[in-house]
């Protein structure tokens, strides 16, 4: 996809277990960067506000049961429906700043039992691929000391365990620009790594077309 004025902007994606920081630091880099000079605007998945986003929401909120690969595949979904929208923005040259991504999905879903890893990257396959992931890498225990988890589903110390075990092997991928970033750091600290990094994949999304996920080039 060329952009209109030639130059897109970049897909930035923030990844990590829960409570390694990836929302506050995704409001602060789009603030930085706007700061800065750059167009960049903020996304966030699950987008619990469509009607599938709805029905996530209930299922992470236990306000309803659905069976795992319906669920895995209403997530995938909720990321097609804002396809049009990503691509136009980029398109536009904003730089999108992305609150989880096609990783959470794979990465939370193969931590079931019987969910292979190629199984569940199948549904994303061809999304937009990120110019760069950002894995906000912080252990259990430093998270947990950030004030435990929350109720919803997912939210407990043994599958967490499970969940960073199958980011670790996503991370393997080196057709795809991960960048792991210590989020034991203070707030100022990891925004100062990871605008620095965003602003070079931005530099580099204004020379290149944007790819498309798990598909070889
Ligand atoms: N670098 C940091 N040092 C200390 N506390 C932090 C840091 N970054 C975020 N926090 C705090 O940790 C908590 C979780 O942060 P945040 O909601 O940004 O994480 P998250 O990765 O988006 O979590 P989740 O995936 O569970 O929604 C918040 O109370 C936040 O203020
Ligand atoms: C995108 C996505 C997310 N999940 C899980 C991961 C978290 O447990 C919740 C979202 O919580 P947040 O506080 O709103 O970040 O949903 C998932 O299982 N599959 C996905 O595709």
């Amino acid at each position: 996809m060329r952009s209109m004025a030639g130059l897109r902007g970049a897909l930035i994606v923030l990844e990590g277990a829960d409570r390694a920081g990836k929302s506050t630091q995704a409001r602060l880099l789009v603030d930085t960067l706007r700061e800065r000079g750059h167009r960049a605007e903020g996304l966030r998945f699950p987008e619990r506000t469509t009607e599938i986003g709805k029905l996530i929401g209930s299922y992470l909120e236990k306000k309803n049961n659905i069976e795992d690969h319906t669920v895995h595949l209403l997530f995938s979904a909720n990321r097609w429906e804002q396809v049009p929208m990503i691509k136009e923005k980029l398109a536009s040259g904003v730089t999108l700043v992305v609150d989880r991504y096609a990783f959470s999905g794979v990465a939370f879903t193969s931590s079931k039992e019987n969910f292979s890893l190629k199984w569940c990257k199948q549904p994303d396959v061809g999304l937009p691929k990120p110019d760069l992931i950002l894995f906000l890498n912080l252990s259990l225990e430093a998270a947990a000391a950030r004030g435990g988890f929350g109720n919803e589903r997912y939210e407990t110390n043994d599958f967490q365990v499970q969940v960073h075990k199958r980011y670790r092997e996503l991370m393997e991928d080196k057709s795809l620009n991960w960048k792991l970033v210590d989020a034991s750091q203070s707030v100022d600290d990891v925004l100062k790594v990871i605008t620095e990094l965003s602003e070079g994949a931005i530099e580099e999304a204004k020379t290149r077309t944007i790819g498309k996920l798990w598909v070889e080039e």
